[in-house]
């Protein structure tokens, strides 16, 4: 007998109704509303990899019932879709309310995580938007989680972009379309400083429990700062910005819009926006053509998150209930980053053992990647295949200043005499990325998509899925940015 004959076949997107999850937290907390439908949808993209995180059956992936879903027009089993409200700092100036002004939580599955659309219609945190995201953003974001994750950096994921003909002003007149995200949680900086500003210190104190609990239970456990739960959340949390942001430093990530209500209490990385990866390694890079000021350039990115932190620590300053506590619990954040960016640049360096000269020789690399404006991914990837075949020309015709680079190679070629080359090799072609999602990519795949041509966008997401494999055939994804390149203008209208 078929034990399961009388179950009922498990629902497409299973999402739970155990109230356990982010609604549990009360109406301070969000507004239910439905999204709001879109005309005539369309499949733009879906990624395996999260439907199978999902337990998403295929088939029905390919539905249309699966469409209706992910573009907003017809609600899952479960589902009591919500607008979160949260706070948070822009450019460094407190912004006041924001929240979900066009992404709604459709719910959490049984597994933990939650999936939310993004450009699902207007809430009753859209302020003077429309609720909308465009085609151009929704693939920008989609393959870039992906890319990320593929990169092992913390990210939320995206399991599909669906598009639809509705105009959607920007700019010019441009389409619609929906991005449908996971993770375990959205959870931002911004949603504790919203309840911190308005001195709602019973909402404050429910939220961070409710993330200590799901998220931190070591916090409640482990030896605290103080003896305090909050502290210990504030030094975690710190601690995982901290790993993210050196990850972001190691591969060449410019985020772009680092605001406190794009930094996740988790240390994700949300919000793909304006991002670039590095062409040619310029540390003052401003990758946001919104950011005049400049204040998110790439060599900024580790101190703004400490400053974003500090914003955080003052949110959580009446629970933690002494400032020099808090304050303490921010200190290892520089030790984390630095330790984390130096083990990763090691790797990038094919450094098996940790040495003396390391930070020497990083700094020396550095150094001159930026006196040359050298090709920040291709400098990783040449290096690596140098080390591999014996053979460094290759990477000394980067350099327009050759001498500077003999120099650095004799030192550099003194210690990995010291280690086992093939490991090294072996680290290095696993650490540096032949792949990533350079501007100029994107926007090829966005021109094709918009023509109704998604096979530019597929190519891109499987080189982005495997970006440490070689995909033979394929360098011309791996090369130099063309010239129009450095005319693309990304900005935060998205
Ligand atoms: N088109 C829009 N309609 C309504 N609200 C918007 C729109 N674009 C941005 N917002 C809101 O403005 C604020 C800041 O926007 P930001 O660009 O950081 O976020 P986002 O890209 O919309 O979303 P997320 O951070 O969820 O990825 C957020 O509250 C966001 O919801
Ligand atoms: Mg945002």
């Amino acid at each position: 007998m078929n034990p399961h004959a009388d179950c009922p076949p498990a629902p497409p997107l299973d999402l739970t109704d155990d109230c356990g999850g982010f609604a549990s937290l009360g109406p301070a907390f969000f507004t239910h509303l439905n999204p709001t439908p879109l005309p005539q949808p369309y499949w733009v993209g879906t990624s395996g990899g999260v439907a199978d995180l999902l337990g998403l059956d295929a088939a029905w992936l390919a539905s249309d019932e699966a469409l209706r879903v992910f573009t907003g027009n017809a609600c899952p089993p479960g589902s009591r879709p919500l607008a979160s409200v949260y706070s948070g700092h822009q450019f460094g100036v407190w912004a006041g309310q924001l929240g979900d002004g066009r992404a709604i939580l459709l719910g959490e599955t049984t597994g933990g995580l939650e999936v939310q659309l993004k450009g699902s219609g207007r809430t009753p945190y859209s302020r003077m938007g429309d609720g909308r995201a465009v085609l151009r953003s929704s693939i920008r974001e989609f393959l870039c989680s992906e890319a990320m994750h593929a990169l092992g950096i913390p990210s939320s994921r995206a399991l599909c972009v669906t598009g639809s003909p509705a105009p959607v002003h920007r700019e010019e007149t441009e389409t619609a379309a929906v991005v449908t995200r996971v993770a375990q949680s959205f959870i931002r900086f911004g949603h504790f400083e919203h309840f911190a500003a308005r001195d709602m210190e019973k909402e404050l104190r429910t939220l961070a429990d409710y993330v200590i609990d799901r998220y931190y239970p070591a916090c409640r456990t482990a030896p605290q700062p103080g003896g305090n739960a909050y502290a210990a959340l504030l030094q975690a949390v710190s601690e995982r910005t901290a790993t993210m942001v050196a990850q972001w430093q190691a591969v060449g990530f410019c985020h772009g819009v680092m605001n406190t209500d794009n930094m996740s209490i988790l240390g994700l990385t949300i919000d793909y926006g304006p991002f670039q990866f590095l062409d040619a390694f310029v540390p003052g890079h401003v990758c946001n053509h919104s950011d005049t000021q400049g204040r998110y350039a790439y060599n900024r990115q580790p101190n703004v998150a400490y400053w974003n932190l500090f914003c955080l620590a003052q949110a959580l300053l009446p629970l933690i209930g002494d400032q020099e506590l808090a304050q303490a619990a921010l200190v290892s954040y520089k030790t984390v980053f630095s330790t984390e960016f130096m083990a990763r640049m090691r790797a990038k360096l094919g450094l098996v053992q940790e040495g003396a000269g390391d930070a020497d020789l990083i700094d020396g690399i550095l150094l001159l990647l930026a006196k040359n404006g050298v090709d920040y991914t291709i400098f990783w990837r040449r290096l690596s295949q140098a080390v591999a075949h014996n053979d460094f020309e290759p990477v000394r015709d980067l350099f327009a200043d050759p001498a500077g680079w003999d120099r650095w190679e004799l030192s550099y070629s003194a210690l990995l005499a010291l280690m086992n080359k093939e490991l090294s090799a072996d680290l290095m072609l696993k650490t540096n990325p032949k792949f990533v999602l350079r501007n100029h990519l994107g926007e090829q795949a966005i021109r094709a998509a918009k023509l109704g041509d998604f096979s530019e966008l597929r190519t891109l997401q499987r080189l982005l899925e495997r970006p440490f494999d070689e995909h033979p055939g394929h360098d011309a994804w791996a090369d130099f940015p063309p010239d129009w390149a450095s005319s693309i203008e990304i900005s935060c209208s998205s």
